[in-house]
């Protein structure tokens, strides 16, 4: 293994590993940090934890196991992959973590980059944009778990960490890589926020990256880096699983939002709100009957408006409510799996956290992809192929398009 990734989602996880794939390095996904060493044919290996939101303690010591072991397997470098949207909050973790594994591998001066251009997300003037909105006002503002209010990366970072944060500005990125790697040189416990608006940018920025033995990033980060590895392009072969489907979505995004209404018109659906699971109005095995009753692939939603979610917060409280539909989301998905489900679209990154967990997956064989950030993903050793679906990603018709992808019809 050449290239090791620490990601703080299984969304994300699987984003990164969709880019280092389509990049040529032979790449894997493992369901937390594996107990055994990886296949000797993997050149990057993608360790997908659940630690966006955890306690910054509790983030530091998975995080640091999970670099431990890519190390182990003769990792070069290790990106830890955060989200395009900086998800986070003043306690952590991005600052926390980033400082933590920079100490373990010797790093002094940090590469900060969650730009995806594809998906819309630039940094320009250290402030991070979603398409044409500041982060602060693109619906991140609402997020049920890390709200995102303030767009200048610099100081969202600085309020995480005691090291220095510097920024590298777009001018400096398009000076070249030369530019770029003087910047980032002997600067002693620095972080630095780099700009990057097209993938060029972020190609260059990988390049420049090539010595670092840390980056934290989004996936497009990794756009990059492969070059700086001797890999050697290859085709992934995939076969689809035909049987039972279903979509499960946790996610409250605005593009889930609206790809659940797009979804709901043709297909069977259920909605889930956090009041049923904390009255018992609703079991896991309620929920596969009437799956398993369904004609065509149906849907399970708890995705809900701003106003709902706050409502269940403050009558249930904050951990409460997310974590209740998470158990649910894992049993379910534990449930599903076991009467014969075959393909499973999630969304959301928590929520897909919670099902790999429930499906006791252990390493994710990447498939081809379905929209920008979201591969096709068969758990190893199972008759079973995934979707994870990080909250704003996909168009309006992603839920179609996704088990279309995972029966191998498109
Ligand atoms: N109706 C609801 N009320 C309160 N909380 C909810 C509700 N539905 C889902 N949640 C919680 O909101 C959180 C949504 O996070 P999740 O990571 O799954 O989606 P996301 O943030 O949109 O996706 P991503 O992290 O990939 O951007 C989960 O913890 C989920 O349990
Ligand atoms: O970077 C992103 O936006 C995604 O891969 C993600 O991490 C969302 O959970």
């Amino acid at each position: 293994m050449k290239l090791g990734v620490i990601a703080d989602d299984f969304t994300g996880a699987s984003d990164i590993a969709l880019t280092l794939s389509e990049g040529g390095m032979r790449t894997a996904q493992y369901v937390g940090v594996p107990s055994r060493a990886a296949n000797s044919d993997i050149e990057a290996g993608v360790v997908g934890l659940k630690s966006r939101t955890a306690p910054a303690g509790d983030a530091i010591e998975v995080s640091l196991k999970a670099c431990d072991w890519l190390v182990d397997q003769g990792c070069e470098q290790i990106v830890f992959k955060i989200c395009s949207t900086f998800d986070s909050t003043d306690e952590g973790n991005i600052g926390p973590v980033g400082a933590a594994l920079a100490d373990r591998l010797g790093e002094t001066s940090v590469l900060v980059c969650p730009a995806f251009p594809e998906n819309g997300r630039t940094v320009y003037e250290g402030h991070l944009f979603v398409k044409d909105r500041l982060l602060s006002e693109s619906g991140m503002q609402n997020h049920p778990l890390t709200p995102m209010r303030d767009p200048d990366l610099r100081r969202v970072l600085a309020a995480q960490t005691d090291w220095t944060v510097g920024h590298v500005p777009i001018s400096t990125v398009r000076g070249g890589v030369d530019a770029i790697v003087a910047t980032l040189s002997d600067a002693g416990r620095a972080m630095f926020i780099a700009d990057a608006v097209r993938n060029e940018d972020l190609v260059a920025l990988g390049r420049a990256a090539v010595d670092r033995k840390l980056i934290v990033g989004g996936s497009g980060i990794a756009l990059g880096l492969p070059e700086n590895f001797d890999v050697v392009r290859r085709e992934t072969r995939w076969h689809g699983l035909s049987g039972k489907a279903v979509v499960l979505s946790g996610s409250c995004s605005t593009a889930t939002r609206e790809q659940v209404a797009t979804f709901k018109a043709f297909a069977p659906a259920r909605e889930i709100a956090v009041a049923d699971i904390m009255e018992n109005r609703v079991s896991p095995e309620q929920l596969v009957d009437w799956v398993l009753q369904q004609d065509t692939p149906p849907l399970i939603y708890s995705s809900a408006e701003p106003d709902v979610i706050t409502a269940a917060q403050e009558r249930y409280g904050k951990d409460e409510s997310s974590q209740s539909v998470e158990h649910l989301f894992s049993d379910l998905a534990a449930a599903l799996s076991q009467a014969g489900v075959t393909r499973i679209v999630v969304a959301g990154g928590e929520t897909s956290g919670a099902v790999v967990s429930g499906v006791s997956a252990n390493t994710l064989e990447v498939g081809p992809r379905i929209a920008a950030g979201v591969p096709a993903l068969k758990v190893t050793g199972s008759e079973l192929v995934l979707a994870l679906k990080s909250g704003n990603f996909g168009g309006p018709d992603f839920f179609r398009e996704a088990l279309a992808v995972l029966e191998g019809r498109a």
